[in-house]
């Protein structure tokens, strides 16, 4: 019987680090998790905390210096140890792409299909540029599209080989606003429809909060939280987690008490979701700064006793720059 059989992880990352020969801190360090079959799994961290470093050495691409990564229970061998790196049941949708730019969109999706059955790689092709909507784009050749249809191409090229791990290295990073959502949207359907493990890197929190079943959070080359997305998002194990996925307001801990908050910690934090604009019985009286218009809500700066705090206003217009208002800090940690 084979281990993965069993198993229901695909990937386990035991330990891994690798750095690169350069004077200041690279790379990532002694990094453990695993991936369950069929999860999405969103990696997010800002630019150069190592999540490309994280993602290659998944791949086989980089030697690392110390741990491992197992696929389906066996090591995935480094650069130095195979003649071509990489590994043949995963495919990666790196930053430049990869594609065949001389070539029709239709041609690169195709080509790295077996040509033994014609009738079922036509179909396969098909069905896979009808997922990632670009059937219209079929003849255009690679130079011809914008950055975001290069995108969808390359993503289509590396589904359509029926692969059980794929790796995408900011698969948004090309993409408007607009086609972003779909795309988000495209990549969770296509996951669910054909099984497929997907390991998502970007520096978008966004990205993690609304992509992933497991969410990864890199800093300085350290996993410093994991979890499940919005598990993660209302336990933050530090204040940059907060911060970095729902701009969390940071109070010192004698501002704090300035608000009525005890706390024996150094400092506290909230999400502006977390104060309610109510008037009640431990509601306290804020003076609005300024408003901010963000589209479906506004976000308020409010201010009391010299300390200043931001909430979240859903029906627009209702409170105004001088206003007078009543809010609770509803629930707040303490770090
Ligand atoms: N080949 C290399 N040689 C030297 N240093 C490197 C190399 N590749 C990456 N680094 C350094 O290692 C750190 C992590 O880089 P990595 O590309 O993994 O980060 P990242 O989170 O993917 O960043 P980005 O989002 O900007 O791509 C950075 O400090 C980077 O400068």
């Amino acid at each position: 019987m084979y281990l993965y059989a069993v198993d229901e992880n695909i990937i386990s990352v035991n330990n891994l680090s690798k750095q690169y020969k350069t004077e200041q801190l690279s790379g990532i360090r002694n990094i453990s998790f695993t991936i369950r079959r069929g999860d999405i799994v969103a990696v997010i961290g800002e630019s150069g905390s190592g999540k490309s470093t994280l993602l290659k050495s998944i791949f086989g691409l980089l030697q690392v210096d110390e741990g491992e990564v197992l696929f389906n229970g066996k090591r995935v061998l480094g650069p130095n140890e195979q003649l071509i790196p990489g590994h043949k049941e995963m495919r990666i949708v790196s930053q430049d792409f990869s594609l065949n730019i001389y070539a029709k969109v239709y041609d690169n999706i195709a080509s790295v299909l077996s040509n033994t059955d014609v009738r079922s790689k036509q179909e396969k092709t098909e069905k896979m540029m009808q997922h990632l909507h670009i059937e219209h784009l079929r003849n255009k050749k690679i130079t011809e599209l914008s950055g975001g249809e290069q995108q969808r191409v390359a993503i289509a090229r590396a589904l359509v080989t029926d692969t059980s791990l794929l790796l995408l290295d900011e698969p948004f990073s090309q993409v408007d606003a607009l086609l972003k959502n779909q795309l988000r949207a495209d990549i969770k359907r296509i996951a669910a429809e054909t099984g497929v493990t997907v390991v998502i890197v970007s520096h978008d929190p966004a990205d993690g909060l609304f992509l992933g079943n497991q969410l990864l959070l890199i800093k300085d080359g350290s996993l410093i939280q994991e979890g499940e997305p919005s598990f993660v998002y209302n336990h933050p194990e530090h204040i940059y987690t907060a911060q970095l996925l729902g701009n969390a307001v940071v109070l010192r801990a004698a501002d704090a008490l300035k608000l009525g908050l005890s706390s024996a910690k150094e400092s506290v934090v909230f999400y502006p979701e977390w104060v309610e604009l109510k008037s009640g019985w431990n509601s306290k009286r804020y003076e609005v700064q300024d408003v901010y218009y963000k589209g479906f809500y506004e976000e308020l700066l409010l201010e009391r006793n010299g300390v200043i705090i931001r909430a979240i206003q859903l029906n627009r217009g209702e409170h105004k720059k001088n206003d007078h208002v009543q809010a609770n800090i509803g629930r707040f940690l303490e770090f």
